[in-house]
C-alpha cells in the first residue's frame, strides 16, 4: 500500500436528502497510486459519497480538503481541475464522434489561422499515445458508435488521463462486461496504479475487489463500517463489514430433480442473428444458466421468447405444447415472464411508487369491485420490501429516488410475487448487494421447487457457476455448448464462449456453490 500523503480528504461528511440521511460523519482519504474498493449494501451511500467527491452533490456537513487546502465550495469543474474523474455506468460519450474527438471534446487543438478549424490530424496524433498507454484494440479514428461497452469505458479512462486525472472513480465498471473484458479492466487498473493514478472501485462483485484493491472502505447505512487493507481484504471480511454478520454459502442447491419438459426453444432465430438457430430446453424445476460474451445474442433471444420482438424462425413450447407468442401479453398469459436487463427502460416506472410497480403486471389480482385495493397492494409490496430488504422510507415512495440496486430489487419483487411456469431473468442481480443476492437466489430456487423452469442470463461468472444446475453457453446467436455441474469451470465456460471445446471430465470445480 502507498504511504504517500493523501491529496484528497473528506472529513466528517454528512448528506441529507428529504427524509433520508444518505451519509453520516464519513471521513475518507485518497493517496496517490492506490486502488480503493468502496463497498456497501444497496443504498449504503457509495454513489452519494462519490458524487460529493466529484462536485456533483454538495455535502450537508463536513469539509473537503484538496492538496492540503480546505475547500468551502466544490463544483464539477473544481473536481476536474483537482484531477477527479468519473467513469460512469451510463457512459458520457458522443456516439457520432470518433475516439480522438471524444477525448478532446471542448479542448480540441486548432489549426493556425483565423477560421479556428479543429486540427484533426494533431488531435488524432495526441490521442494515439493515450490509447496506447491503455493497450486498447481501437484507434483514434474509430467511431464510438462502433465500440463495445468495454471499449467505451477504456475511452472514458483515456479521456480522464488526458485531463490529468489523479483519481478515477469507477462505479460498477464491470457490470456490463464479459468476464474477459472485466479481467482486462482489472489489468488496466493495476497499470494505472503503477503509474501513480488512484482508482476508487465500487463493486458488488467482491472477488473483483479482492483482485484489485489495496484498501477497502465499507459503508453501512451511510456510516463508515470499517476499513480493510492488504491481506485483510477477503471475501468473508468484506461481507462482515457490509452487513455486520457472516453470510455463509449464498447458493441454494436443488431439493429435487427436474421434471416435465418445461420451456423448449426450438430452432429459434432472432432478427440480430437470422442465420443462427437456438435450441434450448429448460426443464421444470431447474435453473439453466445462459452464459456467453456480451453481444452473443442472449438478450435478443429472451426478448423474442417473451414476444417483445418477433422470432424470424423456430418455436417456443411449454410442457410440450407449442405456443403462439406475438406479444408480452401472450407470453404472460401462458405463464412465461421476463425480468429484463435494462430496468430503467423496460423494467420499472421511475415516476411511480414501489407498490404500484410491484402490482402492475397482475392488477387483476388486486381488484375489488373494479377498483385496485391499495391496502392489498401495499401489503404485498411491504412483504416483498422486507424480504428483499428494499431500502426506502416506505412502499409509496417514487421508485426513481431509490439507489440503483434497490430499483433492481423492485423489478424482481414485481415478477417474483407472481406464479410463472417459466421465467427468464436477464442479469438478475446486476448492481445488487450480497444479502439481496442470497434472497434472490432463494426466491429463484423456491420457484424451481414449485416446478418452474428458470432461465438465468448472467455475465457474472461466479453467479453462473454458483447458481445454475446446468449451463448453456451462447455464441454468435447459437448455443456453443452445454455443461453439466461436474464440468462447471470458468475455463470451460470461456472456452465455449469463444468457440473452443470444453475440457470435460477433468474434475469438478464446485468453487462457488458450496464455498
Ligand atoms: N436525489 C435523491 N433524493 C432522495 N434520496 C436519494 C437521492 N439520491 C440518493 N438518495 C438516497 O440516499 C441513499 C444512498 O443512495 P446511494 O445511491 O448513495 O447508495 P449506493 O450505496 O450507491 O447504492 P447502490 O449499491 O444500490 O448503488 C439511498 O437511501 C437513496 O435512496
Amino acid at each position: 500500500m502507498s504511504v504517500a500523503a493523501p491529496f484528497l480528504e473528506l472529513k466528517g461528511i454528512g448528506k441529507l436528502f428529504p427524509g433520508v440521511a444518505a451519509l453520516k460523519d464519513v471521513s475518507f482519504a485518497v493517496r496517490p497510486g492506490e486502488v480503493i474498493g468502496l463497498i456497501g449494501e444497496n443504498g449504503a451511500g457509495k454513489s452519494t459519497l462519490m458524487k460529493i467527491l466529484g462536485g456533483v452533490e454538495a455535502p450537508s456537513e463536513g469539509v473537503l480538503v484538496v492538496d492540503g487546502a480546505e475547500r468551502s465550495s466544490f463544483g464539477v469543474s473544481d473536481a476536474i481541475r483537482a484531477g477527479i474523474a468519473f467513469v460512469h455506468q451510463e457512459l458520457n460519450l458522443f456516439e457520432n464522434l470518433d475516439a480522438a474527438a471524444n477525448i478532446f471534446v471542448g479542448r480540441e487543438p486548432l489549426r493556425a489561422g483565423p477560421l479556428r478549424l479543429v486540427d484533426e490530424k494533431r488531435m488524432r496524433a495526441d490521442a494515439a499515445p493515450l490509447l496506447k498507454r491503455l493497450k486498447v484494440d481501437f484507434g483514434p479514428e474509430t467511431s464510438v458508435a462502433a465500440m463495445s461497452i468495454a471499449q467505451r469505458q477504456l475511452l472514458e479512462i483515456a479521456k480522464a488521463l488526458s485531463q490529468g486525472a489523479r483519481v478515477v472513480i469507477m462505479d460498477e465498471p464491470t457490470s456490463s462486461l464479459s468476464i474477459r473484458e472485466a479481467n482486462n479492466l482489472l489489468g488496466v487498473i493495476a497499470d494505472l496504479r503503477s503509474e501513480g493514478v488512484s482508482v476508487v472501485f465500487i463493486s458488488h462483485r467482491l472477488h473483483e475487489v479482492v483482485a484489485c484493491a489495496d484498501r477497502v472502505l465499507g459503508l453501512r447505512d451511510g456510516r463508515v463500517a470499517g476499513e480493510l487493507a492488504g491481506s485483510e481484504i477477503t471475501y468473508d471480511r468484506m461481507i462482515r463489514l457490509m452487513i455486520g454478520r457472516d453470510l455463509k454459502s449464498i447458493y441454494v442447491p436443488p431439493s429435487r430433480p427436474p421434471e416435465g419438459r418445461g420451456l423448449e426453444i426450438r430452432g429459434a432465430r432472432t432478427t440480430t442473428f437470422p442465420d443462427s438457430a437456438v435450441d434450448l430446453n429448460v426443464r421444470g424445476g431447474e435453473i439453466l444458466g445462459l452464459a456467453g460474451l456480451v453481444g452473443a445474442g442472449r438478450t435478443e433471444l429472451a426478448r423474442a421468447v417473451f414476444g417483445i420482438d418477433a422470432l424470424v424462425g423456430g418455436e417456443v413450447a411449454l410442457d410440450g405444447a407449442p405456443l403462439r407468442i406475438a406479444s408480452p401479453q401472450d407470453a404472460i398469459r401462458h405463464g412465461i415472464y421476463l425480468v429484463p436487463e435494462d430496468r430503467k427502460r423496460t423494467g420499472l416506472l421511475l415516476q411511480t411508487s414501489i407498490q404500484e410497480n410491484i402490482s402492475l403486471p397482475d392488477l387483476a389480482a388486486y381488484a375489488r369491485g373494479g377498483l385496485v385495493s391499495r391496502r392489498r397492494e401495499a401489503a404485498v409490496a411491504e412483504a416483498q420490501r422486507s424480504r428483499l430488504a428494499i431500502r426506502a422510507g416506505n412502499v409509496r415512495v417514487r421508485s426513481g429516488t431509490l439507489s440503483g440496486g434497490n430499483q433492481q430489487k423492485v423489478v424482481l419483487a414485481k415478477w417474483l410475487s407472481m406464479r410463472p411456469r417459466a421465467i427468464i431473468l436477464d442479469e438478475p442481480t446486476r448492481g445488487v448487494d450480497i444479502g439481496a443476492k442470497k434472497e434472490i437466489y432463494e426466491l429463484m430456487r423456491g420457484l424451481c421447487d414449485a416446478g418452474v423452469a428458470v432461465l438465468m442470463i448472467s455475465s457474472d461468472m461466479e453467479e453462473v457457476i454458483g447458481v445454475s444446475d446446468r449451463i448453456a453457453v451462447m455464441r454468435e446467436g447459437t448455443i456453443g455448448g452445454e455443461l453439466e455441474r461436474a464440468d462447471f469451470s470458468e475455463a470451460n465456460v470461456l472456452a465455449l464462449a469463444v468457440g473452443q471445446s470444453a475440457d470435460r471430465g477433468s474434475g469438478p470445480e464446485e468453487r462457488a456453490r458450496h464455498a
